[in-house]
Parts: structure tokens; C-alpha cells; sequence
């Protein structure tokens, strides 16, 4: 499974201790993330990923655009919501595509714990049954 992870500022250290608790699921996947959350996912906690640009710079965008091309199948998105974001209207776009292409997304630590072990467990096949129905969509 392709799978986008983002975290804000004052979220990123959770998601570090997410990724190295998680890290054995997360491994087997193919990783993608926002930019300065992807550095810190490479550094601290050992996973590749390949990084997008920074958030408030597109990064949000990126991973929106992979999403409407059902190139992501899981995004934990670990969202600060006490802090105002300068890019919100790209946050905001990342999650209506998310909603429109079926896209499970989780956007806080408890959620995305549930999505996690969901993963784990086989939950996910659903994901390739609609790529298979939208793929008759494309040109
Ligand atoms: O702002 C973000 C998501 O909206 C995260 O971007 P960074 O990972 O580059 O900090």
C-alpha cells in the first residue's frame, strides 16, 4: 500500500514516536510524506520515504494530486489543530480529495492507531476493488 504520512509543527515528535513504534508495519510499505516531516521520518526514525515539498510550499498539494490519481492508499495526517496554518486551503483540498477517491485518512494519533492496525490485520483490500472500478475511467 502507498501510504502519505504529514504532521504540523508541533505534532512532528508524535509522529516520530508513531513511525518507530509502527515501524515494522510501516517498513513494508511504500512511504510518502510532506518534506520536513519526510526528513525527520528518514533521520530519527530509519524509514525511506520519498519526500514532497514542504507543506506550506505545495507539499499538501503533491500528496493531493498522487491521491486523485489513487496513488495513495492511507494518509495519517497528525493536524495541529490549535495553530493556524498559512496553506489551509491546501490542507483543506489534501482531505476533500481523501473523501472524494476513498481514501482512508486519519488526522489525529488515536485514528490513526486504528487505521494502523486495520492495515495490519488484512482490512485494506477494499482499496484495490475501487482502484479496479476507477481504472475503467482512465484514458
Ligand atoms: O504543513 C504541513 C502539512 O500541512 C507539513 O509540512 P512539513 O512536513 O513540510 O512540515
Amino acid at each position: 500500500m502507498n501510504i502519505a504520512l504529514i504532521a504540523h509543527d508541533k505534532k512532528k515528535d508524535d509522529l516520530i514516536r508513531f513511525a518507530e513504534a509502527y515501524r515494522h508495519i510501516l517498513e513494508r510499505h511504500t512511504l510518502s510524506a510532506t518534506g520536513t516531516t519526510g526528513g525527520r521520518l528518514q533521520k530519527e526514525a530509519g524509514l525511506h520515504v520519498k519526500q514532497y515539498q514542504s507543506g506550506p510550499l505545495g507539499g499538501d498539494q503533491q500528496i493531493g494530486a498522487k491521491i486523485a490519481e489513487q496513488q495513495v492508499d492511507l494518509v495519517l495526517f497528525f493536524r495541529d489543530p490549535l495553530t493556524a496554518q498559512p496553506h489551509e486551503p491546501d490542507i483543506t483540498a489534501l482531505m476533500r480529495l481523501a473523501d472524494v477517491h476513498g481514501v482512508p485518512l486519519a488526522t489525529n494519533m488515536a485514528a490513526a492507531e486504528v487505521l494502523i492496525k486495520g492495515l495490519e490485520h488484512g482490512l485494506f483490500a477494499f482499496r484495490e476493488i475501487l482502484k479496479e472500478s476507477t481504472d475503467q475511467y482512465d484514458t
